[in-house]
């Protein structure tokens, strides 16, 4: 396994730049902590697009939609253009819809957010679940209030902040009696970073479902799995050879580019550490890393 090059001055930036046209970037751990932009990663993301660098912000938080983060991107004001950003909710509405076909009087029961609902509404997706019962009385709990749905043909869990035991126990409902009913995750990751150390992630809020279940999901859309990359090819035509995917995840994000056959850039302001890849037992290296995507604001 080669040795990952550490990029730490000027022209090292300069050559590792020249190498690519298009930059898969990630967003949580390499752009933002939440809503707190790195320091100088607006510079830095100017000065490749100055350079005439494809920007594509490629993000696994479903909890947003590409219209949700259109609208944060402007509201932290960097600079974002349609079409730039694809976030894993909308990897799995395009995945459901487009490469499984989805019946079309099919409904998905979603444990998730407003992003999954907005991508699944832009795909023409019918769908239960999500904000409707993030709240339910608890004073009068009954099982028998659990009504199933006939309709609903799949269950796809992400990121949601108002998860409870009603979406688990509905989502839970709908796997174990139809085992035609499909589980999909928009991705798996345990953690995030916030506030200068991680919190539960998206694969957190699937693990009860899974453990209840005792049965793995049917499909994970979101990075290191093909589907990201597959609706990303579908929309733009990339050369894997001059792509580069950055991320702070080795196990999503450089997975996702080394799965890809892209190049890949580490960067060490989110999840992983530097002694994650110089281990003797580490397995996911990237080609190259550096301390910041900010730092290439020095060119
Ligand atoms: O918890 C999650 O869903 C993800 O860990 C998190 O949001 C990662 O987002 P990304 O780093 O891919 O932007
Ligand atoms: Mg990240």
């Amino acid at each position: 396994m080669s040795e990952p090059v550490k990029l730490t001055d000027a022209s090292a930036y300069e050559s590792f730049l020249d190498k690519y046209d298009t930059f898969l970037i990630d967003c949580d751990g390499v752009i933002w902590h939440g809503n707190n932009v790195l320091p100088n990663l607006r510079e830095a993301l100017s000065v490749l697009r100055k350079k005439g660098k494809k920007l594509l912000f490629v993000s696994n938080n479903s909890a947003t939609s590409r219209k949700g983060y259109l609208k944060k991107f402007k509201k932290l004001n960097i600079e974002i253009h349609d079409g730039e950003v694809f976030g894993s909710a909308y990897a799995s509405a395009y995945y459901i819809k487009n490469v499984l076909k989805f019946p079309k009087e099919k409904k998905v029961y979603v444990v998730g957010d407003v992003g999954i609902i907005e991508e699944l509404e832009s795909e023409g997706i019918r769908y239960a679940g999500a904000n409707e019962d993030s709240n339910f009385d608890t004073s009068n709990w009954d099982y028998a209030n659990i009504k199933q749905d006939p309709e609903v043909g799949a269950v796809l869990c992400g990121f949601d902040i108002h998860v409870n035991y009603l979406k688990y126990a509905k989502a839970f409902t709908y796997l174990n009696s139809n085992p035609e009913c499909l589980f999909f995750l928009t991705n798996d990751d345990p953690t995030f970073p916030a506030n200068g150390t991680v919190y539960p992630g998206g694969g957190a809020i699937a693990a009860p479902l899974i453990t209840a279940l005792g049965r793995n999901p049917d499909g994970i859309f979101g990075k290191p799995n093909k589907p990201m990359l597959d609706c990303i090819i579908q929309h733009l035509n990339l050369n894997p050879e001059r792509t580069c995917m950055i991320g702070d995840r080795l196990d999503t994000d450089i997975l996702f580019g080394t799965n890809g056959g892209l190049g890949t850039l580490f960067v060490l302001t989110g999840v992983n550490k530097e002694q994650d890849i110089l281990a003797k037992d580490a397995r996911i290296i990237p080609d190259y890393y550096m301390a910041s995507l900010g730092d290439f604001s020095i060119l």
